[in-house]
C-alpha cells in the first residue's frame, strides 16, 4: 500500500498561500502559474487556510489524488476554482456546534459552481503554546472563529481573554512565528507538529461530537443517470425564494412531504441585492408592512435523475419565483467517518 509522503516541517518549504492578489496575477499572465513544474499530483484541490487546518484534511479525504491548495479566504477558494487554477474546491459548511458557515451559503449564490461531492471531519481541538508554557502562563487565545465557538466552555473556565483570526492552523502559525509568549492556539494535531508548538490539552471542544461537514464543488455538475442514488444514495441541494403571502414556506417545503422526501437541512439567507421588501395585501390601497426578505437553502435525500425528486423540484417553480440546483451528489452516510487526530500521511494513499 503506497502512503502520502510525510509533508516537510521545515520552515519556508510551506506551499504558497493562494490570495486574490496572487490569483489577479496569474490571470493576466499567458503561462499558467505552475506550468512545468514537476508534481505528483495529477489535480489540485483549494481550501481554505493554511496547512494544518482541518479544511486541509477535508480537501485531502474529498480528492486522495490532488495536491491541496491553500487559499487565504473563502472567496479565494472559489475564485482559484472558477477560473481553472484548481480543479475541485473543499470548504466547510455546516459545524455540529457551531452551526452553518454563512459566507459559505453566500458565497454559493455568487459563484456558478456545483456541488459534486460532501464529507466530513471529527473535529478535535487542541490548545497549542510555545514549548515550555503552562496553561496557567495563558491570557490570550487565537483560533478561527467557529473554532472559538466550538470550546467556548473551555474557555471561559480558563478565563483568557478569546481572539479571532483566519483558520485554526493560521493562529497556531501566528503563536510560532510570532514568538507570542503566553498566547495559546486552538488548533490541530497537525498544526503543532507543523508550527513547533506543545499540545497543552486536547479535546478540548464542548462536546465529543464534534463534527464538521464539508462540501467538494467543481466547475461541472455531476450528471447523475436515472436508477442513480438506488445503490448509494444521493443528496440534492437547491436554493429558492418565495412569493410574499400567509403559507408560502409550507406550501413549499410540502412538495418534498408529499412525495416522502426526506429533507436533511434547510437555511434561510438574506437576500443580499433585494433584502427588505414592502407587503402590499392583495386588494389593498396602500402598501403594508416592511419585511426582510429570504434565500432558502435545502438539502434533500434523493438524486436529481429520479422522476420523483424532478416533479417536486417543477412543483416547488410552482412557488418559487426563483431556483437554482446547487448539485446532486452521493450522501455521506458515516458522519465524522474521519478524526482529525489521524495521522494526515495516512489520510489518503498516491
Ligand atoms: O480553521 C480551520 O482549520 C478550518 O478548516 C475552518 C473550520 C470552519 O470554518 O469551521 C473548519 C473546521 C472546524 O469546525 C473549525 C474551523
Amino acid at each position: 500500500m503506497s502512503q502520502r509522503q510525510p509533508q516537510q516541517l521545515v520552515p519556508g518549504m510551506q506551499p504558497a498561500v493562494l490570495t486574490m492578489d496572487s490569483l489577479l496575477r496569474a490571470a493576466e499572465q499567458t503561462v499558467p502559474q505552475g506550468a512545468g513544474e514537476a508534481s505528483k499530483f495529477r489535480y489540485r484541490a483549494a481550501y481554505q487556510g493554511v496547512p494544518g487546518a482541518y479544511s486541509e484534511m477535508a480537501a485531502c479525504k474529498a480528492c486522495p489524488d490532488a495536491e491541496p491548495v491553500p487559499c487565504e479566504q473563502f472567496e479565494v477558494a472559489f475564485q482559484a476554482l472558477s477560473q481553472w487554477t484548481t480543479d475541485w474546491a473543499v470548504l466547510p459548511i455546516e459545524n455540529s456546534l457551531g452551526g452553518s458557515i454563512h459566507a459559505v451559503y453566500d458565497l454559493l449564490l455568487r459563484y456558478r459552481l456545483h456541488i459534486v461531492g460532501e464529507t466530513s471531519i471529527a473535529v478535535n481541538h487542541c490548545l497549542l503554546a510555545l514549548p515550555g508554557t503552562k496553561l496557567s502562563d495563558l491570557t490570550r487565545v487565537l483560533s478561527h472563529p467557529q473554532a472559538l465557538a466550538q470550546t467556548d466552555t473551555y474557555l471561559r473556565k480558563l478565563g483568557v481573554v478569546k481572539e479571532a483570526v483566519d483558520d485554526t492552523a493560521g493562529a497556531a502559525q501566528m503563536v510560532a512565528r510570532q514568538q507570542l509568549q503566553g498566547v495559546g492556539a486552538v488548533a490541530s494535531r497537525r498544526a503543532a507538529e507543523l508550527y513547533g508548538l506543545d499540545i497543552l490539552d486536547e479535546d478540548i471542544q464542548d462536546a465529543k461530537d464534534n463534527v464538521t461537514r464539508f462540501i467538494k464543488l467543481a466547475r461541472d455538475p455531476l450528471l447523475s443517470r436515472e436508477g442513480e442514488g438506488e445503490a448509494t444514495p444521493f443528496k440534492t441541494s437547491i436554493v429558492f425564494s418565495l412569493k410574499e403571502g400567509p403559507g408560502q414556506l409550507f406550501k413549499a417545503l410540502s412538495v418534498f412531504a408529499l412525495r416522502d422526501i426526506d429533507m436533511t437541512k434547510i437555511e434561510s439567507r438574506p437576500m443580499r441585492t433585494n433584502p427588505i421588501v414592502l407587503t402590499k395585501p392583495e386588494g389593498a390601497a396602500q402598501a403594508g408592512k416592511q419585511r426582510f426578505n429570504y434565500l432558502f437553502y435545502i438539502d434533500f435525500v434523493g438524486a436529481l435523475s429520479d422522476p420523483v425528486c424532478q416533479n417536486a423540484l417543477r412543483h416547488l417553480q410552482e412557488s418559487a419565483p426563483f431556483m437554482r440546483v446547487l448539485g446532486s451528489y452521493p450522501m455521506e452516510l458515516q458522519l465524522g467517518g474521519l478524526d482529525s487526530n489521524t495521522p494526515f500521511d495516512s489520510i489518503n494513499e498516491h
